[in-house]
């Protein structure tokens, strides 16, 4: 694919955590406009992945480029294309929801006019217009999945990173975020989001790439991936399912 059509180009990215090689020499191009699903089970190396992907850890080897630009040669332009929703990123927490989401607004260098109108606009798109003068630790946490979501949208990014976006989330909000995603793709931004959950992958992404052991075992559009499966099945006959219940017999209350 020509690089001017590849939103995301990782290549040979490589973090080793003492012996243990979390992500392992991985390759991936996520191509422009399209809404990419990364799955894997527990411990497959999404996170880390993402991380290096957008400027939060250091990779032992290997490049990340975010439409064109190199992640870490040049960090502050690859970064302001970027819009990030970590999974268990420490916030300002002590700061009210507006507050926080002008500061994000603000740390990106945006005119203090521009701020207040977009963080009015997403808190009220978002159905947080009622908590904004709430202090983040006391939201709950669907709601502070939603004001991180504010933070990583208002500099207006062209690449949206998202680790479990819908978690924690309930169906009216998980909607509303979906619409709002699904807008943002649909007029030439580009979402990676990294799930558990397969039926929501399968309908909402374009894309989807299977990750486990610390590399991508398959990729392409969901329809390429599943091969007539459903994405759960295909998942679980790549990555293997070993549930032992046998050894939990002392579980079964008919032991009783
Ligand atoms: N800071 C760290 N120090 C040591 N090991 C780590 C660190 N971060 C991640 N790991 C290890 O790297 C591997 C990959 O972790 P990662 O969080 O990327 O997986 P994941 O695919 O996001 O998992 P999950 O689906 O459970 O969130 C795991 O074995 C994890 O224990």
């Amino acid at each position: 694919m020509p690089d001017d059509q590849i939103a995301l180009r990782l290549r040979g990215l490589t973090k080793r955590f003492g012996a243990m090689t979390a992500v392992d020499r991985l390759d991936l191009d996520v191509p422009r406009g399209s809404f990419f699903g990364l799955v894997g089970p527990n411990g497959a190396g999404k996170t880390t992945t993402l991380s290096m992907a957008t400027g939060l850890l250091r990779p032992d080897a290997g490049s990340a480029h975010v439409l064109g630009t190199d992640v870490w040669a040049d960090p502050v332009a690859a970064k302001a294309r970027i819009g990030v929703l970590p999974d268990g990123l420490r916030l300002f927490d002590r700061l009210t929801g507006l507050q926080l989401v002008t500061y994000a607004g603000l740390l990106r260098g945006m005119e203090r006019d521009l701020v207040a109108q977009r963080v009015g606009e997403l808190l009220a798109a978002l159905g947080l217009t009622d908590a904004q003068d709430k202090l983040v630790i006391d939201y709950s946490a669907g709601m502070t999945k939603k004001i991180t979501l504010a933070c990583a949208l208002v500099h207006a990014p062209r690449l949206l990173v998202l680790d479990e976006p819908f978690e924690a989330v309930d169906p009216v909000s998980a909607r509303t975020i979906r619409g709002i995603l699904e807008d943002f793709a649909a007029n030439g931004g580009t979402v990676v989001l990294s799930s558990h959950v397969m039926d929501l992958v399968e309908r909402i992404c374009s894309h989807v790439a299977i990750i486990a052991g610390g590399q991508v075992r398959v990729v392409g559009t969901v329809d390429e991936v599943r091969g007539g499966m459903t994405l759960d099945d295909r998942f679980l006959d790549l990555v293997g399912g070993t549930t032992d219940v046998e050894g939990l017999a002392w579980l079964r209350t008919s032991s009783d």
